[in-house]
Protein backbone atom coordinates (compact mmCIF):
# COMPACT_ATOMS: atom_id res chain seq x y z
CA UNK A 1 0.00 0.00 0.00
CA UNK A 2 1.37 3.28 -0.71
CA UNK A 3 0.51 5.93 1.62
CA UNK A 4 1.51 9.98 1.27
CA UNK A 5 3.18 10.47 4.96
CA UNK A 6 4.66 14.07 5.80
CA UNK A 7 8.64 13.91 6.30
CA UNK A 8 10.33 16.75 7.64
CA UNK A 9 8.06 19.35 5.84
CA UNK A 10 7.56 17.41 2.59
CA UNK A 11 5.20 14.73 1.79
CA UNK A 12 6.74 11.26 0.25
CA UNK A 13 5.17 8.24 -0.59
CA UNK A 14 6.21 5.45 1.19
CA UNK A 15 5.12 1.47 1.38
CA UNK A 16 3.74 0.24 3.85
CA UNK A 17 3.91 -2.73 4.80
CA UNK A 18 0.83 -5.00 6.44
CA UNK A 19 1.35 -8.25 8.22
CA UNK A 20 -2.36 -9.93 7.98
CA UNK A 21 -3.27 -9.54 11.75
CA UNK A 22 -1.42 -6.36 12.27
CA UNK A 23 -1.48 -2.99 10.42
CA UNK A 24 1.94 -1.03 10.84
CA UNK A 25 2.41 2.38 10.01
CA UNK A 26 6.05 3.20 9.69
CA UNK A 27 7.63 5.98 10.48
CA UNK A 28 9.22 7.68 7.44
CA UNK A 29 13.20 6.89 7.60
CA UNK A 30 15.90 8.29 5.39
CA UNK A 31 17.22 5.50 3.03
CA UNK A 32 20.21 4.41 4.77
CA UNK A 33 23.63 3.44 2.82
CA UNK A 34 22.95 0.41 -0.31
CA UNK A 35 24.76 -2.67 1.37
CA UNK A 36 23.56 -6.46 2.05
CA UNK A 37 24.36 -5.70 5.75
CA UNK A 38 21.94 -3.36 6.46
CA UNK A 39 20.15 -3.41 10.05
CA UNK A 40 16.79 -2.08 11.06
CA UNK A 41 15.80 0.90 13.00
CA UNK A 42 12.65 -0.25 14.29
CA UNK A 43 10.49 3.24 14.14
CA UNK A 44 7.48 3.71 17.23
CA UNK A 45 4.61 1.86 15.57
CA UNK A 46 1.03 2.21 15.51
CA UNK A 47 -0.56 -1.05 16.07
CA UNK A 48 -3.97 -2.54 15.24
CA UNK A 49 -4.57 -5.90 15.99
CA UNK A 50 -7.66 -8.21 14.52
CA UNK A 51 -8.96 -11.71 16.49
CA UNK A 52 -6.82 -14.61 15.50
CA UNK A 53 -7.95 -17.87 14.95
CA UNK A 54 -5.90 -20.64 16.70
CA UNK A 55 -3.76 -21.66 13.90
CA UNK A 56 -2.33 -18.09 13.22
CA UNK A 57 -1.75 -17.57 16.23
CA UNK A 58 0.03 -20.90 16.55
CA UNK A 59 2.13 -19.92 13.93
CA UNK A 60 2.81 -16.82 15.43
CA UNK A 61 4.09 -18.08 18.19
CA UNK A 62 6.16 -20.04 16.42
CA UNK A 63 7.50 -17.22 14.41
CA UNK A 64 8.48 -15.29 17.98
CA UNK A 65 10.17 -18.11 19.55
CA UNK A 66 12.53 -18.86 15.69
CA UNK A 67 13.27 -15.57 16.20
CA UNK A 68 14.47 -15.20 19.68
CA UNK A 69 16.64 -18.45 18.73
CA UNK A 70 18.19 -16.66 15.23
CA UNK A 71 18.30 -13.34 17.56
CA UNK A 72 21.01 -15.40 20.13
CA UNK A 73 23.08 -17.21 17.58
CA UNK A 74 26.66 -16.80 17.64
CA UNK A 75 27.54 -14.16 15.00
CA UNK A 76 30.41 -16.09 14.62
CA UNK A 77 28.62 -19.15 13.77
CA UNK A 78 26.46 -17.30 11.58
CA UNK A 79 29.04 -16.28 9.37
CA UNK A 80 30.41 -19.46 9.25
CA UNK A 81 27.03 -20.99 7.82
CA UNK A 82 26.25 -18.14 6.00
CA UNK A 83 29.44 -19.38 3.69
CA UNK A 84 28.80 -23.12 4.00
CA UNK A 85 25.23 -22.21 2.49
CA UNK A 86 26.20 -19.57 -0.30
CA UNK A 87 29.21 -21.97 -1.12
CA UNK A 88 27.21 -25.47 -1.25
CA UNK A 89 24.83 -23.41 -3.43
CA UNK A 90 27.61 -22.06 -5.71
CA UNK A 91 29.39 -24.99 -6.35
CA UNK A 92 25.95 -26.79 -6.92
CA UNK A 93 25.30 -28.11 -10.46
CA UNK A 94 21.42 -27.00 -10.72
CA UNK A 95 22.36 -23.17 -9.54
CA UNK A 96 25.38 -23.89 -12.14
CA UNK A 97 22.95 -24.35 -14.95
CA UNK A 98 20.10 -21.98 -13.81
CA UNK A 99 19.63 -19.44 -16.07
CA UNK A 100 16.25 -17.36 -14.90
CA UNK A 101 16.21 -17.41 -11.37
CA UNK A 102 14.53 -15.44 -8.47
CA UNK A 103 16.15 -14.40 -5.41
CA UNK A 104 15.31 -12.56 -1.83
CA UNK A 105 18.26 -9.81 -0.88
CA UNK A 106 19.26 -10.94 2.78
CA UNK A 107 18.74 -8.54 5.78
CA UNK A 108 20.90 -9.10 8.26
CA UNK A 109 18.86 -7.51 10.78
CA UNK A 110 16.12 -10.35 9.99
CA UNK A 111 18.81 -12.73 10.96
CA UNK A 112 18.11 -13.92 7.09
CA UNK A 113 20.84 -16.16 5.19
CA UNK A 114 23.14 -14.23 3.53
CA UNK A 115 22.61 -14.02 -0.15
CA UNK A 116 25.15 -11.78 -1.20
CA UNK A 117 27.73 -13.60 -2.40
CA UNK A 118 25.48 -15.85 -4.62
CA UNK A 119 23.37 -12.30 -6.12
CA UNK A 120 27.41 -11.13 -6.94
CA UNK A 121 27.68 -14.63 -8.78
CA UNK A 122 24.38 -14.42 -10.51
CA UNK A 123 25.15 -10.63 -11.78
CA UNK A 124 28.24 -11.21 -13.47
CA UNK A 125 27.89 -10.76 -16.70
CA UNK A 126 29.73 -13.76 -17.75
CA UNK A 127 26.93 -15.86 -15.73
CA UNK A 128 24.45 -14.53 -18.37
CA UNK A 129 21.56 -15.40 -15.74
CA UNK A 130 18.47 -13.31 -15.08
CA UNK A 131 17.55 -12.43 -12.21
CA UNK A 132 14.44 -11.31 -10.45
CA UNK A 133 14.10 -10.00 -7.12
CA UNK A 134 10.80 -9.40 -5.09
CA UNK A 135 8.99 -5.94 -4.44
CA UNK A 136 6.46 -5.39 -1.83
CA UNK A 137 3.66 -3.55 -3.82
CA UNK A 138 1.38 -4.08 -0.67
CA UNK A 139 -2.26 -4.84 -2.06
CA UNK A 140 -3.56 -8.23 -0.83
CA UNK A 141 -0.17 -9.65 0.24
CA UNK A 142 0.95 -8.89 -3.25
CA UNK A 143 4.79 -9.03 -4.16
CA UNK A 144 6.35 -8.47 -7.55
CA UNK A 145 9.63 -9.91 -8.54
CA UNK A 146 11.12 -7.55 -10.76
CA UNK A 147 14.69 -7.72 -13.10
CA UNK A 148 17.67 -6.09 -12.14
CA UNK A 149 20.97 -6.12 -13.34
CA UNK A 150 23.10 -4.27 -10.61
CA UNK A 151 22.77 -4.41 -7.03
CA UNK A 152 23.00 -0.52 -7.40
CA UNK A 153 19.29 -1.12 -8.28
CA UNK A 154 18.36 -1.14 -5.24
CA UNK A 155 16.95 0.43 -2.86
CA UNK A 156 15.65 0.37 1.26
CA UNK A 157 12.14 0.30 1.37
CA UNK A 158 10.57 1.21 4.73
CA UNK A 159 11.36 -2.02 6.28
CA UNK A 160 14.89 -1.55 5.32
CA UNK A 161 14.90 -4.75 2.45
CA UNK A 162 16.91 -3.38 -0.41
CA UNK A 163 14.03 -3.67 -3.24
CA UNK A 164 14.34 -2.66 -6.96
CA UNK A 165 12.36 0.62 -8.22
CA UNK A 166 9.72 -0.18 -10.58
CA UNK A 167 11.26 1.63 -13.56
CA UNK A 168 15.34 1.14 -14.27
CA UNK A 169 17.62 4.31 -14.44
CA UNK A 170 16.53 5.23 -17.75
CA UNK A 171 13.02 5.60 -16.89
CA UNK A 172 11.89 2.01 -18.28
CA UNK A 173 9.58 -0.25 -16.49
CA UNK A 174 11.62 -3.70 -15.23
CA UNK A 175 10.64 -6.92 -15.92
CA UNK A 176 8.33 -8.36 -13.91
CA UNK A 177 8.42 -12.22 -14.14
CA UNK A 178 5.36 -12.82 -14.54
CA UNK A 179 4.84 -11.26 -17.85
CA UNK A 180 8.33 -12.78 -19.04
CA UNK A 181 7.65 -15.20 -22.60
CA UNK A 182 10.53 -17.82 -20.82
CA UNK A 183 10.18 -19.73 -17.22
CA UNK A 184 12.32 -19.44 -14.41
CA UNK A 185 13.98 -22.82 -13.34
CA UNK A 186 15.02 -21.44 -9.92
CA UNK A 187 13.62 -19.96 -6.42
CA UNK A 188 15.85 -19.28 -3.63
CA UNK A 189 13.48 -18.54 -0.96
CA UNK A 190 13.95 -16.80 2.62
CA UNK A 191 11.76 -18.03 5.62
CA UNK A 192 11.75 -18.34 9.32
CA UNK A 193 11.44 -22.26 9.67
CA UNK A 194 10.95 -25.00 7.60
CA UNK A 195 10.91 -28.45 8.26
CA UNK A 196 12.25 -32.29 6.23
CA UNK A 197 8.61 -32.30 4.34
CA UNK A 198 8.65 -29.09 2.55
CA UNK A 199 7.11 -26.97 5.33
CA UNK A 200 7.92 -23.30 5.25
CA UNK A 201 6.73 -20.87 7.92
CA UNK A 202 7.61 -17.35 6.74
CA UNK A 203 7.49 -13.86 8.15
CA UNK A 204 3.58 -13.62 7.86
CA UNK A 205 3.08 -10.94 5.40
CA UNK A 206 1.72 -14.33 2.89
CA UNK A 207 3.82 -11.96 0.34
CA UNK A 208 5.70 -15.27 -0.97
CA UNK A 209 2.75 -17.92 -0.61
CA UNK A 210 0.78 -15.77 -3.01
CA UNK A 211 3.37 -15.30 -5.03
CA UNK A 212 4.35 -19.27 -5.32
CA UNK A 213 1.07 -19.84 -6.04
CA UNK A 214 0.32 -17.51 -8.81
CA UNK A 215 3.75 -18.45 -10.75
CA UNK A 216 2.66 -22.18 -10.15
CA UNK A 217 -0.58 -21.40 -11.93
CA UNK A 218 1.11 -19.64 -14.69
CA UNK A 219 3.38 -22.02 -15.33
CA UNK A 220 0.83 -24.76 -15.37
CA UNK A 221 -1.15 -22.77 -18.19
CA UNK A 222 1.89 -22.29 -20.15
CA UNK A 223 3.74 -26.01 -19.93
CA UNK A 224 6.72 -24.93 -18.42
CA UNK A 225 8.10 -26.88 -16.22
CA UNK A 226 7.85 -25.44 -12.33
CA UNK A 227 10.66 -24.15 -10.54
CA UNK A 228 12.38 -25.38 -7.92
CA UNK A 229 11.89 -24.18 -4.69
CA UNK A 230 14.68 -24.10 -2.62
CA UNK A 231 14.78 -22.30 0.57
CA UNK A 232 17.95 -21.16 2.87
CA UNK A 233 17.98 -22.18 6.27
CA UNK A 234 20.71 -21.95 9.31
CA UNK A 235 20.40 -25.67 11.44
CA UNK A 236 18.46 -24.04 14.08
CA UNK A 237 15.62 -23.16 11.58
CA UNK A 238 14.82 -26.86 10.42
CA UNK A 239 12.45 -27.81 12.84
CA UNK A 240 11.32 -31.25 13.32
CA UNK A 241 8.70 -32.73 11.29
CA UNK A 242 4.87 -31.88 11.71
CA UNK A 243 5.94 -28.76 14.18
CA UNK A 244 5.43 -25.81 11.71
CA UNK A 245 1.54 -25.28 11.94
CA UNK A 246 -0.17 -25.59 8.08
CA UNK A 247 -2.64 -23.31 6.35
CA UNK A 248 -4.38 -23.96 3.20
CA UNK A 249 -2.37 -21.84 1.39
CA UNK A 250 1.23 -22.60 2.49
CA UNK A 251 3.01 -23.72 -0.46
CA UNK A 252 5.55 -26.18 -0.50
CA UNK A 253 9.54 -26.20 -0.78
CA UNK A 254 11.30 -28.81 -3.14
CA UNK A 255 14.50 -28.18 -0.94
CA UNK A 256 16.69 -27.09 1.65
CA UNK A 257 19.76 -25.55 1.80
CA UNK A 258 21.44 -25.72 5.04
CA UNK A 259 24.87 -25.51 5.96
CA UNK A 260 25.28 -29.57 6.40
CA UNK A 261 24.05 -29.68 2.94
CA UNK A 262 21.63 -29.75 -0.13
CA UNK A 263 18.73 -31.48 1.55
CA UNK A 264 16.24 -33.06 -1.27
CA UNK A 265 12.43 -33.31 -0.43
CA UNK A 266 10.08 -33.52 -3.67
CA UNK A 267 10.94 -35.95 -6.30
CA UNK A 268 11.74 -32.86 -8.79
CA UNK A 269 14.94 -32.20 -6.01
CA UNK A 270 15.73 -35.94 -6.20
CA UNK A 271 16.92 -35.40 -9.64
CA UNK A 272 18.98 -32.75 -9.84
CA UNK A 273 21.00 -34.49 -7.36
CA UNK A 274 24.57 -35.55 -9.02
N1 LIG B 1 14.81 -10.30 2.30
C1 LIG B 1 13.49 -10.45 2.22
N2 LIG B 1 12.80 -9.78 1.31
C2 LIG B 1 11.45 -9.92 1.26
C3 LIG B 1 10.78 -10.77 2.14
C4 LIG B 1 11.53 -11.49 3.10
O1 LIG B 1 11.03 -12.28 3.92
N3 LIG B 1 12.89 -11.29 3.10
N4 LIG B 1 9.41 -10.89 2.05
C5 LIG B 1 8.68 -11.97 2.49
O2 LIG B 1 7.50 -11.91 2.68
C6 LIG B 1 8.67 -9.79 1.44
C7 LIG B 1 8.60 -8.67 2.44
N5 LIG B 1 7.88 -9.07 3.57
C8 LIG B 1 8.24 -8.78 4.84
C9 LIG B 1 7.37 -9.10 5.87
C10 LIG B 1 7.72 -8.81 7.17
C11 LIG B 1 8.94 -8.23 7.44
C12 LIG B 1 9.35 -7.90 8.83
O3 LIG B 1 10.28 -7.15 9.07
N6 LIG B 1 8.73 -8.49 9.79
C13 LIG B 1 9.10 -8.29 11.18
C14 LIG B 1 7.86 -8.14 12.02
C15 LIG B 1 7.06 -6.94 11.62
C16 LIG B 1 5.78 -6.82 12.39
O4 LIG B 1 5.24 -7.83 12.89
O5 LIG B 1 5.30 -5.69 12.47
C17 LIG B 1 9.89 -9.48 11.64
O6 LIG B 1 9.78 -10.53 10.98
O7 LIG B 1 10.57 -9.36 12.64
C18 LIG B 1 9.81 -7.94 6.42
C19 LIG B 1 9.46 -8.21 5.13
C20 LIG B 1 9.39 -9.36 0.18
N7 LIG B 1 10.78 -9.18 0.38
N1 LIG C 1 -2.25 -17.55 -2.33
C1 LIG C 1 -2.74 -16.68 -1.43
N2 LIG C 1 -3.72 -15.82 -1.80
C2 LIG C 1 -4.24 -14.95 -0.91
N3 LIG C 1 -3.83 -14.85 0.37
C3 LIG C 1 -2.88 -15.66 0.79
C4 LIG C 1 -2.27 -16.61 -0.08
N4 LIG C 1 -1.30 -17.25 0.61
C5 LIG C 1 -1.34 -16.74 1.86
N5 LIG C 1 -2.27 -15.80 1.97
C6 LIG C 1 -2.62 -15.06 3.19
O1 LIG C 1 -1.47 -14.47 3.76
C7 LIG C 1 -1.57 -14.45 5.16
C8 LIG C 1 -0.33 -14.96 5.82
O2 LIG C 1 -0.20 -16.33 5.58
P1 LIG C 1 0.89 -17.16 6.36
O3 LIG C 1 0.80 -16.89 7.81
O4 LIG C 1 0.81 -18.58 5.91
O5 LIG C 1 2.18 -16.44 5.77
P2 LIG C 1 3.67 -16.91 5.71
O6 LIG C 1 3.80 -18.23 5.04
O7 LIG C 1 4.25 -16.83 7.07
O8 LIG C 1 4.27 -15.72 4.85
P3 LIG C 1 4.92 -15.69 3.40
O9 LIG C 1 4.04 -16.44 2.46
O10 LIG C 1 5.01 -14.25 3.07
O11 LIG C 1 6.24 -16.30 3.53
C9 LIG C 1 -2.78 -15.25 5.53
O12 LIG C 1 -3.82 -14.37 5.87
C10 LIG C 1 -3.10 -16.01 4.27
O13 LIG C 1 -4.46 -16.28 4.17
Amino acid sequence: MLRKVRSHGSVVQRVVMMTPRQCTIAKPQFPPAFSFFNTIVRPPVATMNTPDDGIFTQKRVLRSKVKKDLRSMDPVLRSQQDDAIQNLILEAPWFKSCKRLCAYISCSALREVDTSKVLQNVLQKETAKILYVPRVEDKNCHMRMLNISRIDDLIANSMNILEPAPLDAHGNARQDVMLADEPIDLLLLPGLAFDKTGRRLGRGGGYYDTFLSKYQELARQRNWKQPLLIALSYSVQILEDGVIPLTPSDVFIDALVSPSGFIPITPAAQEIIP
